[in-house]
């Protein structure tokens, strides 16, 4: 090939390069530059050629420029570059090294990228926007929480309420988990609450708490003298009361073997019998269980029936112990104190080292203990400041029995003191009067007697 076709050649590549060329030399003078010089920054080839890149960075043609970069470096530098009408470009410049090393021309190429640096922009704003919904969404959740008295700081209780959120508007099966006091049931209600069957019934069911004998009267209902000592009216059961609304089935653990099958086929089925009735009938509801006990090892021990538990833990919410979400403890105090005060008609104030022994304690019976303590404080302090002592003399009544002095009260009444104490700790550990009767090896109606002349609830 001939010199000048070659020239020729390289001219017809350059020029047909979309993007456009431009070539200085060492300081900075156009010599020479690529037709879509016009069509990219609307310059003219024949004004442009011998001004200085400085110059028109100066007249703000385009700004800031590559050269200076590439005499500082020597290197290949690349920019973004702004011209006129907020168009945004791509450059390159490259350095072209003489013989001797010394920089000779500086070759730059530019490539629009104004689609490019807007669709930028536009998702960064639009991320600025999702913050700040996301915020407001956080805040106007956590105003409902707390208006709802459901305090959750943590971020553990934050991805229970999330779930719950999410699940709330689809009829999934729900499956609470957690220690007694947890907030299982509060849960289960708001569920209710932000679902579309809001308005209709939250039949709550403590299966824990049904005697054995009565659970299929009670659940399904029974027809007018269907047993000895029925009444005469007959009964509608949880089941049917739950019509179009939420059914939660609390402490299911502790359904018998053969009260299982009863409920699962009732929940499959969505159909049911009174006791003693022979039409079939048919409800529409939602279902919301829970239980503190290990449904997963009831199972594998062959005490709760498999099909049921598949059956309850389609979304299923773990709601840790106090003590594992420690962010919570302070501001449910607050919220208790603010609360009680107002029930019991004075603001009180917690002193600093109580609110360091109450954050520390272990609560095993989760918030429902430290509810009951914050209320037994609140009450018994005739103070508004509620200080250490008040807390420790508190504590000390609450552990071992009162021992003999002189002028203290009857026997009886400091056989009751006692007896109180302990089913106020059994009430704060079991809730349920079977399991407390079970526990303290007595009958389910001497607790309910009992708790009822202790004003325990
Ligand atoms: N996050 C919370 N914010 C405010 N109050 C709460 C919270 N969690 C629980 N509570 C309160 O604590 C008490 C116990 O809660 P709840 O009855 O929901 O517990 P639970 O897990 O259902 O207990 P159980 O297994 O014994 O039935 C209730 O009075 C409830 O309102």
């Amino acid at each position: 090939m001939k010199k000048g076709s070659r020239l020729e050649e390289n001219e017809a590549i350059l020029q047909s390069l979309l993007d456009d060329f431009l070539v200085t030399d060492a300081k900075g003078l156009i010599l020479r530059v690529s037709h879509a010089m016009k069509q990219l920054y609307g310059l003219e080839e024949k004004d442009i050629i011998g001004e200085s890149v400085y110059e028109l960075e100066k007249q703000g043609v385009f700004t800031p420029i590559v050269t200076p970069l590439v005499k500082e470096k020597k290197e290949r530098v690349t920019i973004i570059q702004t011209a006129k009408e907020n168009k945004k470009f791509l450059v390159t410049g490259v350095p072209v090294f003489d013989e001797k090393g010394r920089l000779w021309r500086i070759a730059t190429y530019s490539h629009d990228v104004t689609e490019l640096a807007n669709m930028k922009d536009y998702l960064g704003e639009m991320e600025d926007e999702m913050e700040r919904v996301k915020n407001e969404i956080q805040i106007l959740r956590n105003r409902y929480f707390q208006e709802h008295g459901f305090i959750a700081h943590s971020p553990e209780m934050k991805s229970c309420l999330d779930v719950a959120h999410q699940v709330a508007s689809v009829d999934v099966n729900v499956l609470l988990l957690g220690e007694s006091g947890v907030g299982k049931t509060q849960l289960a209600k708001m569920i209710h609450q932000e679902s579309p069957r809001r308005k209709e019934p939250f039949i709550e069911v403590n299966c824990g708490a049904i005697p054995d004998s009565l659970f299929e009267a009670e659940f399904f209902g029974y027809e007018a003298g269907a047993f000895t000592g029925s009444s005469q009216k007959g009964k509608i059961g949880f089941a049917e009361l739950a019509e179009g609304g939420t059914l939660f089935l609390d402490e299911i653990g502790e359904l018998s073997l053969a009260h299982q099958v009863k409920v699962l086929k009732f929940i499959q089925e969505k159909t049911f019998y009174r006791v003693g009735g022979n039409k079939q009938r048919k409800v529409n509801f939602r279902l919301i269980s829970a239980t503190n006990r290990p449904l997963e090892e009831l199972v594998e021990e062959k005490k709760f029936r498999e099909d049921l538990y598949f059956r309850l833990n389609v979304v299923p919410i773990t709601i840790p112990p106090l003590r594992e979400r420690a962010s919570d403890i302070i501001p449910l105090i607050h919220y208790l104190v603010d609360s009680f005060g107002k029930k019991y008609g004075g603001k009180k104030e917690l002193e600093p080292q109580v609110m360091q022994e109450l954050c520390n304690k272990e609560w095993k019976g989760n918030v429902r203990e430290l509810m009951n303590v914050l209320e037994r404080l609140i009450v018994t302090s005739s103070s508004n400041k509620i200080t250490k002592e008040h807390l420790q003399s508190m504590n000390k009544k609450q552990k071992g029995p009162a021992v003999f002095q002189e002028n203290s009260k009857s026997l009886t009444e400091l056989i009751e003191d006692y007896e109180k104490t302990i089913l106020q700790e059994a009430y704060i550990k079991h809730k349920t009067t079977v399991k407390i009767a079970e526990k303290l090896g007595t009958s389910q109606p001497t607790v309910a007697r009992k708790l009822k002349k202790y004003k325990i609830n």
